[in-house]
């Protein structure tokens, strides 16, 4: 097994590159607007919800900082390669702003690339954060047929929300943040798991058609790491902190159904019940982008002041050497999987390693639309 995954032995064959395939954020007040415009492009979210996101990024000069966090995430991959012998390059391209996904893949196909394998910044299944990000390779391939060049073979690596790479360096960031809280409330603290709210219909039809079902594998898999981090702490402090899976940044139209209960409304319902203190674990994002930093830091720390509720936020895994090893360790796994070995898989948890191969029917969006990497 060890010898499926040593770099020196087969390298990544046969991948030539790494995508790490992102959102995109703004940079400047001036890109606030057409950044939105594309994230938002036939989505149906009310104008009356974007000029309040729109507010968010203003409230932070315009700057999203989730493209500062990928330039150090690339930085951190390409350190812990070279540490390791691994000689893969890798790329940076976004869904919805500069580098673009089209513009990215294009220089890797002039710089020789043909078979790449892709990370994206998102752990978990579903429509938002693994279809469209196939769909989006869909069409970049396309924009590079028509263009005459050569198209690549694009292979999404597996999600990871049980890789220890991921979970490891939030069960740290838990117990910082609870050794934060003042002492007299510290035990009695509550966690609050919190992940971005999805449609009831979109968490429904997450996953694998086998997984779909109340909440989906978007659910399941978030309970799974919730489950993986509480009980991690409990060993650690000895303390068993009570808590529950929460939600947040819910956009759409308030007569559609999306998960529950949001973040602010738990709070208060913690508060009431005489919760003395919180810890906010953000496991449903990769790094500190704005989703974080406005809806938790921001907005639901605001909430808890007004309540006189003590609350922490911990970190999310960012650019943590763990999570840039996890990656290198998801692209020598994959690759041997291709080669056709039989890698270990590293994952922690009940549910296993997720599949490679997106199969027929997962995470199906309403309309469906061509996507790569899949069956
Ligand atoms: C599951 C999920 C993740 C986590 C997985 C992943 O990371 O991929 C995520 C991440 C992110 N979402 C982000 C930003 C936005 N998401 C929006 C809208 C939406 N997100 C959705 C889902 C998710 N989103 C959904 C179902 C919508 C409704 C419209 C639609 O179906 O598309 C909107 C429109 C306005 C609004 O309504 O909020 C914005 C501006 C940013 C960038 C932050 C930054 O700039 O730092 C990031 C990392
Ligand atoms: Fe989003």
């Amino acid at each position: 097994m060890a010898e499926a995954l040593d770099p020196t032995a087969w390298g990544a064959t046969p991948y030539d590159a790494l995508l790490l395939l992102s959102f995109g954020g703004p940079e400047g007040p001036e890109d606030v607007v057409p950044f939105l415009e594309n994230v938002t492009r036939g989505r149906g979210i009310p104008r009356e919800r974007l000029k309040e996101v729109g507010q968010h990024y203003f409230l932070f000069g315009g700057v999203s900082p989730i493209n500062g966090q990928n330039r150090e995430l690339l930085e951190a991959l390409r350190t812990d390669f070279a540490g390791h012998g691994l000689d893969l390059p890798v790329y940076w391209g976004n869904r919805n702003w500069a580098p673009y996904l089209t513009d990215t893949l294009r220089e890797m196909v002039k710089d020789g690339r043909r078979r790449i394998a892709v990370l994206c910044t998102s752990a978990y299944a579903s429509y938002s954060g693994c279809r469209q990000y196939r769909e989006n390779l869909a069409d970049a391939l396309a924009a590079l047929e028509a263009e005459g060049l050569q198209v690549p073979v694009v292979d999404k690596l597996r999600h990871y929300f049980n890789h220890p790479g991921f979970v490891e360096p939030m069960i740290d960031g838990v117990l910082r943040s609870l050794a934060e809280l003042p002492e007299d409330v510290r035990e009695g603290a509550h966690l609050a798991f919190t992940t971005h709210s999805i449609p009831v219909s979109a968490a429904d039809t997450s996953g694998a058609p086998e997984a779909h079902g109340d909440g989906g594998a978007y659910v399941a898999e978030h309970l799974d790491v919730a489950a993986l981090i509480h009980a991690a702490v409990r060993e650690r402090t000895g303390v068993d902190h009570a808590w529950r899976l929460v939600y947040q940044s819910r956009s759409g139209a308030p007569h559609i159904p999306w998960l529950e209960p949001d973040i602010c409304d738990h709070l208060e319902a913690e508060h009431a019940a005489g919760v003395p203190a919180v810890v906010m674990v953000p496991i449903g994002f990769v790094s500190d982008h704005m989703e974080v930093l406005y809806d938790l830091d921001t907005e639901a720390t605001a909430k808890a002041a007004e309540l006189g509720l003590p609350v922490r936020r911990s970190p999310t895994v960012g650019s943590d050497p763990r999570f840039a090893a996890a990656v290198r360790e998801l692209v020598l796994e994959r690759a041997a999987v291709e080669r056709g070995e039989q890698p270990a898989r590293c994952v922690l948890g009940s549910l296993g390693a997720s599949h490679d191969v997106c199969p027929v029917g997962c995470c199906p969006a309403r309309a469906p639309r061509p996507a790569a990497a899949g069956s």
